[in-house]
């Protein structure tokens, strides 16, 4: 069975520092041999492919711009009347992953309208989604990259966001059809939404692209205390022969640094 692939989230680790490009030479620096963001939109691009170049770092993955955060989007793929502005997010995110030859894009589905019914407008929201998700397969397709959907916990983390469970995101790829959108696997909103997580993964997997971990309910370390024994986790993602990225999405409890050893000794017993 081969080693899991982990990659830094440079917008959840080494946030000591202020610059995206920094926390990608101090990933490297700590032995990471790709990184994943959440937005890096109001970086240079040039600058990053120097540092990505200067580094040797892969980009695994980045999220599809999320709108207007002050207004309180996150995301537009499931947000009726901003088909226009999600397909404008759409080929933002493909310029930067392919100057970057990034092959995953987190494909944001957003929030149901604050003051709306969430079963009210679930399957406009849906609808909605599906279409872009459409739209975007034939984008990407041409690409060679990953359109990715993630549910987010609507019970801890964000009590508005459409997509928050696997199941969901399950039939809503069923409705897609497109094998340029896949799931991307959190195990820190799968774990808070449903449990039952060797069931969910060993059913899900095969519809997967990319996963991300961190501890519940806090969201440190995966070796921090909490529901989780990511031991037992990794053991069963490598028994299913995992081969994507798996992206540390997580607060460090002290330093970035500090809270590396959980990685450093799954290196060294798998090196
Ligand atoms: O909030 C999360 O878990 C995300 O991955 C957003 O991109």
């Amino acid at each position: 069975m081969a080693p899991l692939k982990f990659c830094a989230n440079i917008s959840w680790l080494f946030t000591e520092l202020p610059e995206v490009t920094q926390r990608m030479r101090d990933a490297a620096r700590a032995g990471f041999r790709a990184v994943e963001a959440a937005w890096i939109y109001s970086s240079d691009l040039k600058e990053l492919k120097t540092v990505k170049d200067e580094t040797g770092l892969e980009f695994a993955l980045i999220n599809t711009p999320p709108g207007d955060l002050s207004a309180g989007d996150l995301g537009l793929g499931a947000v009726p009347g901003r088909e226009q502005e999600f397909r404008q997010g759409l080929d933002l995110a493909v310029q930067y992953a392919k100057a970057l030859d990034c092959r995953r894009i987190h494909l944001m589905a957003g929030r149901v309208p604050a003051g709306a019914d969430r079963c009210a407008v679930a399957m406009e929201m849906e609808d909605t989604f599906v279409q872009n998700l459409k739209h975007a397969a034939g984008v990407l397709s041409k690409e060679g990259i990953l359109g990715l959907i993630e549910p987010i916990n609507s019970r801890i983390t964000d009590p508005r966001y459409f997509l928050d469970s696997p199941h969901q995101a399950a039939v809503i790829l069923q409705r897609v059809a497109h094998p340029s959108i896949r799931m991307q696997m959190d195990i820190f909103h799968w774990q808070i939404m449903d449990g039952n997580l060797t069931q969910n993964i060993r059913k899900y997997l095969p519809m997967t692209g990319h996963i991300q971990i961190a501890q519940v309910p806090d969201r440190h370390e995966p070796d921090s205390d909490g529901e989780l024994s990511y031991t037992y986790l990794f053991k069963l993602l490598e028994e299913l022969d995992y081969q994507d990225y798996i992206g540390c999405e997580y607060k460090p409890q002290r330093s970035t640094e500090a809270g590396l050893d959980w990685l450093r000794r799954y290196w060294s017993s798998h090196n």
